[in-house]
């Protein structure tokens, strides 16, 4: 298809994959989409690309382990969930990934470790290696000690937010953000059947967040409102996002093939960004 989107000079970028995009239903792990993630994030990395996998799931997943349908309301049962969870996705992306042939490693991040210039530091050091040495480090937020406190601010709410502050300062040239819907549309489309796909914003204004409902899956927590959060902070920077569907994450193929697909979040004047010096920061 013809489009005008032009994805050949993205050579480090961030991809988000939802949990309801790694769960089924019935609260099993999606073993054909995490298989479809890593074979898609390998193929990137051997054609040059440097990448960064933002995961969420491990709520979802411990919640399987445990046959929990609801989600608890308790932080200390969420948190041993995410604990469970987290051991068990990462077991299945460390077989599928090495089924290609690809390395990954596990960052946990909290909120006051990017905040603090010091810990700051640590993370873009670590994460400047791992993507010197080819390998994908996958990404979630600390479950464990993620907590609001007045003082302490450890969440980043959702990670949504996580991967937008990942691509902020990764300087990445692009985040794909993979959910159970096909884009951005111009209303909930699980609620008006007349909603119509938005292909291509430049800016995130009140008018697209009141498009945007509340939470989406029993399973997840972010819902389309973050999203578009998330855009917004990345279009700040001068930088893409392309929100799309990720029941078959070999998807992200196809975006970079500059298909037109899903919904691309870009400045106006194109997708320059401003003192980026290729680092984690
Ligand atoms: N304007 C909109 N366009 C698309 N989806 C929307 C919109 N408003 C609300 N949504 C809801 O947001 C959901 C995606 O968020 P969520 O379930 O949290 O996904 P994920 O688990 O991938 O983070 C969609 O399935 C849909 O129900
Ligand atoms: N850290 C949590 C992430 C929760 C979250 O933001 O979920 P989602 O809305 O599916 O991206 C987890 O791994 O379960």
């Amino acid at each position: 298809m013809q489009s005008n989107r032009h994805m050949e000079n993205v050579s480090r970028l961030v991809v988000k994959i939802g949990t309801s995009s790694l769960m089924h239903a019935n609260g099993k792990l999606n073993l054909q989409a995490i298989d479809q993630l890593s074979y898609t994030l390998t193929g990137l990395v051997n054609e040059g690309k440097q990448v960064i996998l933002v995961s969420s799931g491990a709520i979802g997943a411990g919640m399987g382990q445990l046959g929990l349908t609801k989600r608890p309301a308790q932080i200390a049962k969420q948190q041993a969930l995410a604990s469970i969870g987290q051991s068990e996705l990462m077991t299945v992306y460390q077989q599928r990934f090495a089924a290609y042939g690809q390395k990954i490693s596990q960052v946990l991040l909290t909120h006051d470790v990017l905040d603090y210039p010091q810990s700051r530091e640590y993370v873009h050091n670590t994460m400047e290696q791992l993507l010197s040495w080819g390998v994908i480090p996958v990404v979630n937020e600390n479950d464990t000690v993620a907590v609001d406190e007045l003082d302490h601010r450890t969440t980043f709410g959702d990670n949504d937010q996580l991967s937008a502050i990942v691509a902020v300062r990764s300087h990445a040239d692009l985040l794909i953000m993979l959910s159970d819907i096909d884009g951005f549309f111009t209303n909930n489309p699980h609620k008006d059947p007349n909603a119509k796909l938005i292909n291509v914003l430049h800016e995130v204004t009140e008018n697209s967040v009141k498009r945007a409902g509340g939470a989406g899956t029993k399973f997840g927590t972010g819902g389309m409102a973050t999203k578009l959060k998330a855009a917004a902070n990345v279009l700040a920077n001068g930088q893409m996002m392309v929100l799309a569907n990720g029941a078959n994450p070999s998807i992200i193929f196809r975006i970079m093939n500059n298909e037109e697909i899903g919904t691309l979040f870009i400045p106006k004047e194109g997708n320059e960004v401003t003192e980026n010096d290729g680092t984690f920061n």
